[in-house]
């Protein structure tokens, strides 16, 4: 079979840039990416699209309105196409079973719905948001339980890679491409179809096919496993603080064991984003519900770690200030919960700011890609700040970081954006500009603390022994 219109439901941070790039791949496909959000859909519609990723505007502009659209009539769209991704949401559960750790398939299952209400031909039906083990058996079930007469449904399982902040050149060059569907002599064929579409421009050797449930588990497993590296080396950050061991050396030192690989090993005031903890969380349910409990309980500690860096990262600034911030100026470089992206789920700032302000502190903040509007929605916590008014008590979000550090006690670098970097900021203006004694804490180890305390700066780093009295 070979596919010539594509639906994706959920114009996200997966479905968009996922399907725009096949458009952009595939000329000779169609596709129509649908969301339930009006405004989301006419944002990718405009000149300014509802999330920033480097290079996207390229391949969206090129494709649009060409063999690339967007639209909010779902049912349209499911219609007309011969394969379906379903690239909705897939939060941790915040109420009920599972609160806390089970993913909340309610998005999944609406939009699975939808398909088997609204489709009047045979579909592939591809899971492309991260889902729980076995998901796709129930989604089949829904699908043959509602369907029409003489309609078939396959099921693959797609699950994404792509990083934010590299989605484009990800999704363009992908280490691999998953494909999971059941070994049934329809199954592979289906398999086979969405193989067809990717190797447009994926090489065959790059393109992985399994069964259903190793290609769902596999993302839980490769987020987990990616996650894990991260909390280890945070863990060993503060065995370096302790001793006087530097993190980027061990970090080095280690790296260089080809078994061991040099990537995903710089200590951080901990990760962001909407995946890691996440899907960590739903792998603990997951053992959790196989009767797993020391499995449960090897993955959350990668959880407890991330959590456990920020606090204590929290913990030194305090204690270095003279342990009070109260009514001091803390400016605070990066929101997004990394570079390159203007995304702010699960960011690390969120959690150092809120503990500022029940601090007491005056928070300046500058980053160059989050929307205002959202630093607020983030902030926003009963018992912290009920609203934004009482967010504005104690933040003003600056339009740079020299008007951020302005008169300020402190700075401290959340995000590791390149332009905070000592080789694109003017650190000397900023030092003539802030309090004395100038504090400045590295939570993304980006700058040259030597030259800095040449400059006269008491610098503290993640994962570096506190040189700031000696050197
Ligand atoms: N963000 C990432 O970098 C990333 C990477 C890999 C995988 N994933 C996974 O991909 C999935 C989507 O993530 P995201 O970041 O794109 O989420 P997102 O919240 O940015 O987008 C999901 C979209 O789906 C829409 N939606 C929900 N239910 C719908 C329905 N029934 N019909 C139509 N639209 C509907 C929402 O309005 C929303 O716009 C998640 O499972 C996530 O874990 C995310
Ligand atoms: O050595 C590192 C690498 C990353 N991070 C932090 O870890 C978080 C996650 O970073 P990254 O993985 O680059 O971004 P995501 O967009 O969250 O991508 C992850 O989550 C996606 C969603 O499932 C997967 O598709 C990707 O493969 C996986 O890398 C960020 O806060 C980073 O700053 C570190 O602290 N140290």
């Amino acid at each position: 079979m070979t596919v010539k219109k594509i639906c994706c439901i959920g114009a996200g941070y997966v479905g968009g840039p996922t399907c725009a790039v096949i458009a952009y791949k595939c000329p000779g496909i169609q596709v129509t990416i649908v969301d339930l959000n009006q405004a989301r859909i006419d944002a990718w519609n405009s000149d300014n699209l509802p999330i920033y990723e480097p290079g996207l505007e390229d391949v969206v502009f090129a494709r649009r309105g060409k063999n690339l659209f967007f639209s909010t009539d779902v049912d349209k769209a499911i219609n007309d196409a011969d394969l379906i991704f379903v690239s909705v949401n897939t939060p941790t559960k915040k109420t009920g079973m599972g609160a806390g750790s089970a993913a909340d398939l309610a998005y999944v299952e609406s939009a699975t719905r939808r398909i088997a209400e609204v489709a009047t031909s045979s579909k592939i039906v591809v899971e492309k948001s991260t889902v729980p083990c076995r998901t796709a058996q129930s989604m089949r079930t829904i699908l043959e339980a509602n369907c029409r007469e003489n309609i078939r449904f396959d099921i693959l399982s797609n699950p994404e890679f792509l990083a934010e902040g590299t989605a484009i050149t990800d999704l363009f060059n992908p280490d691999r491409v998953l494909i999971g569907a059941l070994q049934t002599e329809e199954g592979l064929k289906a398999q086979q179809a969405l193989v067809e579409i990717y190797t447009h421009w994926v090489p065959i050797e790059r393109v992985i096919t399994t069964n259903l449930w190793s290609s769902e588990l596999s993302k839980l497993a490769a987020n987990a496993m990616l996650a894990q590296r991260i909390s280890s080396i945070n863990a060993l950050s503060a065995i370096c603080e302790a001793t006087g061991a530097d993190v980027d050396e061990v970090a080095y030192a280690c790296g260089r064991d080809s078994r061991i690989g040099p990537k995903f090993l710089k200590a951080s005031v901990g990760f962001g984003g909407s995946c890691f903890q996440k899907d960590i969380l739903n792998l603990v349910y997951l053992a959790e519900q196989f009767h797993l409990p020391e499995v449960a309980a090897y993955w959350r500690q990668v959880v407890i770690m991330n959590e456990y860096q920020k606090e204590r990262f929290v913990h030194r600034i305090i204690s270095t200030l003279f342990n009070t911030i109260t009514n001091k100026k803390i400016a605070v470089l990066g929101f997004a919960f990394k570079k390159d992206t203007g995304d702010t789920r699960e960011s690390a700032a969120i959690t150092l700011i809120k503990d500022f302000i029940q601090e007491h502190a005056r928070v300046h903040l500058y980053d160059p890609k989050v929307e205002h509007a959202q630093i607020y929605m983030d902030l926003i916590e009963p018992g912290v700040a009920d609203s934004k008014a009482q967010v504005e008590k104690h933040l003003t979000i600056c339009s740079s970081a020299y008007e951020a550090c302005q008169d300020a006690d402190a700075v401290v670098v959340v995000t590791e954006w390149d332009e905070f970097k000592d080789t694109h900021l003017d650190y000397q203006k900023i030092y003539d500009s802030m309090h004395k004694p100038a504090f400045i804490f590295d939570g993304r180890l980006i700058l040259d603390a030597p030259k800095l305390r040449k400059m006269g700066f008491k610098v503290e780093v993640i994962g570096k022994h506190n040189l700031a009295g000696t050197a």
